[in-house]
């Protein structure tokens, strides 16, 4: 595996401090080393330097929509630069906000992408769906065709064009999705493994399923976007938006590898690992050392050795 690393030290997608340090805390805990011991040739590309946006007031319901904005501008033009480069992108955060660019920039390389979400939620409010306009519950809804008319124009998000069909979608770990999320789930016929299913399948076969799923017709490269509050609180509690009921830390790491085993993961992201929200330092670490697990796990480390 050929392996580009990009950090997004970037918060704003939500309202808590502490966020913006996932990068670090992922690279501090041995990712690049970890990757090499396994076999990886890897490339750490630094962080994406964020422009400073003044009275970035927010517009109807939305926070922070110009930072925001520009952020995932810059970091669209990174992924595809390590995409270009021929290597896997894995983009740590920072909020979940950042998969605006990360998705946007892989599909910049690569046409047609499937997206596979692994999440207590969904972040697929609209700008006017959203209940506390944090946009990092809303990335979905910027890159999907079939939401394109229902998104409000936006300061320094022009750029953004929609890149992701509905049919290519599918959540894994869903608990906690907002009623008018789950309308537009419905009414676009999104694939989603909740929790529920989860327990009732088990995860290998949720696993089966969902790469029949995205591979039923054509066999396209996977867009992995893991948000470290899929798991449960009991292994990741730094986080800034925790839900009791997650994955374990084995069905968290088996959807790693199994999407390890289709060949085709082309990019992941890894995010909103968030310190401040850990009241001990156990808690940081164990939140920290799933998430390099977590990766790792995408880039061939097996638990049989
Ligand atoms: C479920 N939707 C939320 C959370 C988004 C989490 C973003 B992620 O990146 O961490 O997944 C929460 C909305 N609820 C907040 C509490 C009151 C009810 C609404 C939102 O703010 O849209
Ligand atoms: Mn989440
Ligand atoms: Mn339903
Ligand atoms: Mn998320």
């Amino acid at each position: 595996h050929s392996v580009g690393i990009i950090g997004a030290p970037f918060s704003k997608g939500q309202p808590r401090d502490g966020v913006e340090k996932g990068p670090e805390l992922i690279r501090s805990a041995g990712l690049v080393e970890k990757l090499r011991a396994q076999g990886c040739a890897v490339k750490d590309y630094g962080n994406v330097t964020f422009e400073e946006v003044s009275n970035d007031e927010p517009i109807g319901n939305v926070k922070s929509p110009r930072a925001v904005g520009s952020a995932n501008q810059r970091l669209s033009a990174a992924v595809h630069a390590v995409k270009n480069d021929g290597h896997t992108c894995v983009m740590l955060g920072g909020d979940h906000s950042l998969a605006i660019g990360s998705i946007q920039g892989h599909a910049a390389a690569k046409k047609d992408l499937s997206v596979v979400w692994v999440d207590a939620h969904a972040d697929i409010n609209t700008p006017l769906t959203s209940p506390t306009g944090n946009i990092h519950g809303q990335p979905m809804s910027y890159l999907i065709h079939e939401l394109h008319s229902k998104i409000p124009v936006l300061p320094n998000f022009s750029w953004i064009k929609p890149c992701v069909s509905a049919k290519d979608i599918v959540y894994i770990g869903l608990r906690d999705v907002d009623p008018e999320e789950h309308h537009i789930l419905t009414l676009l016929g999104i694939k989603g493994y909740s929790m529920t299913e989860v327990d009732r399948l088990g995860i290998s076969k949720v696993m089966e399923e969902t790469c029949d799923y995205i591979f039923s017709k054509v066999k396209k490269p996977i867009h992995l976007s893991y948000d470290i509050d899929a798991l449960d609180p009991s292994i990741s509690p730094a986080t800034g938006t925790p839900v009791v009921g997650g994955l374990t830390y084995r069905e968290g790491v088996y959807i790693t590898e199994h999407i390890c085993q289709t060949g085709m993961l082309s990019a992941m992201d890894m995010v909103e690992v968030n310190p401040k929200r850990g009241r001990t330092e156990d808690e940081i670490s164990s939140t920290v050392n799933a998430a390099v697990d977590l990766i790792r796990g995408c880039f061939g480390k097996l638990r049989e050795g």
